[in-house]
């Protein structure tokens, strides 16, 4: 799967020479300023202008959620994607604030929805299989979600893809990808969801630690998706890799995201050029995550904001959505020492 380098020093040593040469003292805009210039070398651009964003939520179940790994009832991923379509969820209310257009994907939602605007159904099955019992998804199924993730976003035009997902029990589904793709201890993947107190987390790690241990030999990226799902996090992989290889920016929001960026960086590297880090997510595991999703080995990602968020949704990425606007904005708007006629630093 290959995405290209981005690579091209010449054109981030003109984006840093625009930024520098703004009316501010130098680097005054601090992380701004390197938002700016990665959205500019996405973009092969030193006037970047975000256009028509897509705010995607990738909609599934989980066959795991049987065994009591979220507070929640699995009834609330159909019920919720009903709230999202009816513009009542905070995803869909910070969509409308900043002019998003937002989609819901039926990647494997247990329910039959009625067609209507919004809603696209790709639907691989009605939920994950059990993944305690046996892989949650066939490799044809997780082949099939990969390529769900990938038609959504070639269908849509702009240059700038918004993640969000839905499905109760994926905090599970992402905490097994974590530890299984970057060999991290379990105990430090899995957080509270939903809302578990201690004594939930405490069963979920349970669980968790049985599955990861009945799928030892799923090692490889692919290989460990299949076997903890879920469709929502192999379609978003899939819209990761193909959003990257087309050079739109990726907007990351948490944890759920997070571990579907992580399937797509384990399949093509460069994929990180594209993405930025909305956020750092209450969920536990999410830092240790970021500390995966850094551009070198070392140095972890740096989200942009940190709320306490642990919502999903995509509602991190929109919250950040309007830094990248005005990253843009600035870079293309704001004049230089020289065309203002300001004196420089002596
Ligand atoms: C009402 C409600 C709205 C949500 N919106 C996103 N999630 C979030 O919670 C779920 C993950 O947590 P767990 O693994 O504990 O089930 C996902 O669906 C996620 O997007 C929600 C959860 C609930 C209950
Ligand atoms: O960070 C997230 O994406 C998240 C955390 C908790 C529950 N749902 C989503």
């Amino acid at each position: 799967m290959m995405v290209a380098d981005l690579h091209d020093p010449a054109l981030a040593a003109r984006l840093q020479h625009l930024i520098d040469h703004k009316t501010k003292p130098l680097g005054a805009l601090g992380r701004i300023e390197a938002l700016a210039l990665q959205i500019g070398l996405v973009l092969g651009s030193e006037a970047p202008r975000l256009e028509q964003p897509q705010l995607v939520v990738f909609a599934a179940d989980h066959g795991l959620a049987a065994r009591g790994v979220s507070a929640y009832p699995d009834d609330v991923t159909w019920q919720m994607v009903e709230n999202f379509l009816a513009g009542g969820a905070a995803v869909s209310v910070l969509a409308r604030q900043h002019g998003l257009a937002l989609t819901v994907v039926d990647c494997g939602v247990r329910h039959d929805f009625a067609p209507r605007p919004g809603l696209l159904q790709r639907k691989v099955a009605p939920g994950t299989a059990d993944a305690l019992a046996g892989p949650a998804m066939t490799r044809a199924q997780c082949a099939q979600a990969l390529q769900v993730g990938r038609d959504v976003v070639r269908s849509f035009p702009g240059n700038a893809l918004l993640l969000g997902e839905m499905g109760i029990g994926n905090t599970s589904a992402a905490a097994l990808l974590l530890a299984r793709l970057t060999g991290s201890a379990l105990a430090d993947c899995v957080g509270a969801g939903t809302g578990l107190d201690a004594a939930g987390i405490e069963r979920k790690r349970a669980i968790l630690a049985q599955v990861l241990e009945r799928h030892a030999a799923a090692r490889e990226p692919l290989d460990a998706l299949a076997a903890f799902g879920g469709f929502e996090i192999a379609a978003m992989a899939g819209a990761v890799l193909e959003a990257a290889s087309q050079r739109r920016v990726v907007v990351v929001d948490g944890f759920i995201t997070g571990a579907a960026v992580l399937v797509a960086r384990a399949l093509a590297p460069q994929v990180l050029q594209r993405c930025v880090f909305t956020h750092r997510s209450g969920e536990r595991g999410h830092e240790l995550m970021l500390r995966h999703l850094g551009p070198d080995a070392g140095t972890p990602a740096r989200p942009l904001l940190d709320l306490d968020l642990r919502l999903g949704e995509g509602s991190g990425a929109a919250l950040a959505w309007p830094l990248l606007v005005s990253a843009c904005a600035l870079l293309r708007e704001m004049a230089s020492f020289e065309a203002a006629g300001v004196s420089q630093a002596g």
